[in-house]
C-alpha cells in the first residue's frame, strides 16, 4: 500500500490535512515557465519537446512541493493525433480544422493509429516517472469526448458550443460517430499514459455543464463510463478523477454513475452542497476560486480554510474549481498551501 497523500485520498481515506495540486500549475502565471516557453519557441512545441515539458511540469512541484504533478500537454493533441490541423492564434485561443460530416469522421485515424504522434507525450510521462518526488503522484489527462468534440466541430472554442449542439440536432448520426471515435482513441491514449507511469487519469469535461436532460447522459455521463470501465479493466485499481465542469445538480451521482474515483468541483458548486451530495460517494476535488490566487490577502485564507472546513468529513483533494491565470501572483499560491497545510 502507498503512502502518497493523493492516492489515498482517491482511496477513500480521510486525511486531516487534504493533499492539495492546482489546475494548470505549469502556467504562465510562473517566471520560469514563461523563460522554458520562450525556449521551446511555441507552446505546441513545448508540449512535444519531452524535456522542456517535464521541466515546466516539474517546476511548481519544485517551487512549492504540490502532492500531484500533471503531465504538461493539452486535451487537443489528441484530434491533432487523429488527423486535424491545430494551431494556436497568439491571444486567441486554439484553431482545429473542422469535422462535421460523415466524410470528415471517417478520414479520421483510427485508435490504434495515434501513438506515433503522441510518442513525445509518452516520453514526458517516462521522464516525470524517473524525476518526480518519491511522495508526488504523477496525474495523466485526456479531454472528455464531448468537449474534445465541440472543438473539433468548431474548429475553435465557442462560447456555448453552439456548432456541437447545431450537429446533435441535425445529424445525430454524425455527431455519434464522432464522439465514438474520439472515445475509443481516448482509452488508447490514457492506457498508453498509464504504461508509461501516470498513476491517475483526469478526464476534462470542460464544457459538459452546456449539456441538458438525456444529452448529458449520452454524451458526458456514458462516454466517461465507457472510459473508466475499459481503463479500469486493463489497468486494475487505476484511479480516476471526472471533471464535469459546470454541471450543477448532475455532479450528484456522477461518480458512482461513471464509475470515477473522484469528481472534480468547479467554482459553481456550494462547498456545504457537494459535501452532502457529492462526497458520500467518495472523494472530491476543489474548488477555491482562481480570482482569489489574483487578489490574495485575507479573502483567499479565509475561503481556502472554509473549503478545508466543509469537506473535512469525506476524503478531498485541495484544489482550484478551474485553472490558475496567467494574472496570478505566484506569493498567493505559497500562502494557500499555508493556509491548507497549516490551517
Ligand atoms: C479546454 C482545455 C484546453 N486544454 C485543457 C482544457 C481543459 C481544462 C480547461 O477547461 O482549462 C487542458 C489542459 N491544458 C493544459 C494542461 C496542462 C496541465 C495543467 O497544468 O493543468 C491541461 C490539463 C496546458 C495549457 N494549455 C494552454 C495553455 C496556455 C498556453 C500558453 O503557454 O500560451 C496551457 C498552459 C492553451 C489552451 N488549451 C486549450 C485552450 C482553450 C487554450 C487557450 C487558452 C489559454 O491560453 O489558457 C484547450
Amino acid at each position: 500500500m502507498t503512502d502518497k497523500t493523493i492516492l489515498r485520498a482517491l482511496r477513500g481515506e480521510v486525511q486531516p490535512v487534504p493533499p492539495v495540486w492546482m489546475m494548470r500549475q505549469a502556467g504562465r502565471y510562473l517566471p520560469e515557465y514563461r523563460a522554458t516557453r520562450a525556449k521551446a519557441g511555441d507552446f505546441l512545441s513545448l508540449c512535444y519537446t519531452p524535456d522542456l515539458a517535464a521541466e515546466v511540469t516539474l517546476q511548481p512541484i519544485r517551487r512549492y512541493g504540490f502532492d500531484a504533478a500533471i503531465l504538461f500537454a493539452d486535451i487537443l493533441l489528441l484530434p491533432q493525433a487523429l488527423g486535424t490541423d491545430l494551431w494556436f492564434e497568439t491571444g486567441e485561443g486554439p484553431r482545429l480544422s473542422p469535422v462535421t460530416t460523415p466524410a470528415g469522421v471517417a478520414a479520421l485515424r483510427g485508435k490504434d493509429d495515434i501513438h506515433d504522434r503522441l510518442a513525445p507525450i509518452y516520453e514526458t510521462v517516462k521522464i516525470l516517472a524517473r524525476e518526480l518526488p518519491r511522495e508526488t503522484t504523477l496525474i495523466g489527462f485526456a479531454g472528455a469526448p464531448w468537449t474534445v468534440a465541440t472543438y473539433m466541430i468548431a474548429g475553435r472554442g465557442t462560447p456555448d458550443q453552439g456548432p456541437a449542439h447545431r450537429l446533435i440536432a441535425e445529424d445525430r448520426a454524425t455527431f455519434e460517430a464522432l464522439i465514438a471515435r474520439i472515445t475509443e482513441a481516448t482509452i488508447e491514449y490514457l492506457s498508453a499514459q498509464v504504461e508509461a507511469g501516470a498513476e491517475v487519469i483526469k478526464l476534462f469535461d470542460s464544457w459538459a455543464g452546456s449539456l441538458k436532460g438525456q444529452d448529458f447522459d449520452d454524451f458526458a455521463v456514458a462516454p466517461a463510463r465507457r472510459i473508466i470501465a475499459a481503463l479500469k479493466e486493463r489497468h486494475p485499481g487505476l484511479p480516476v478523477i471526472a471533471f464535469p465542469r459546470e454541471a450543477g445538480e448532475n455532479y450528484a451521482g456522477f461518480a458512482r454513475r461513471t464509475g470515477a474515483d473522484c469528481v472534480a468541483l468547479d467554482t459553481s458548486v456550494p462547498a456545504d452542497w457537494a459535501a452532502r451530495e457529492v462526497q458520500i460517494d467518495g472523494c472530491v476535488q476543489g474548488n477555491l476560486d482562481p480570482r482569489l490566487m489574483v487578489t490574495g490577502g485575507s479573502e483567499l485564507v479565509a475561503e481556502t480554510r472554509r473549503i478545508v472546513r466543509a469537506f473535512s468529513g469525506g476524503a478531498h483533494i485541495f484544489n482550484l474549481g478551474h485553472g490558475i491565470t496567467p494574472e496570478a501572483d505566484p506569493d498567493n499560491v505559497a500562502l494557500m498551501i499555508e493556509a491548507i497545510r497549516q490551517g
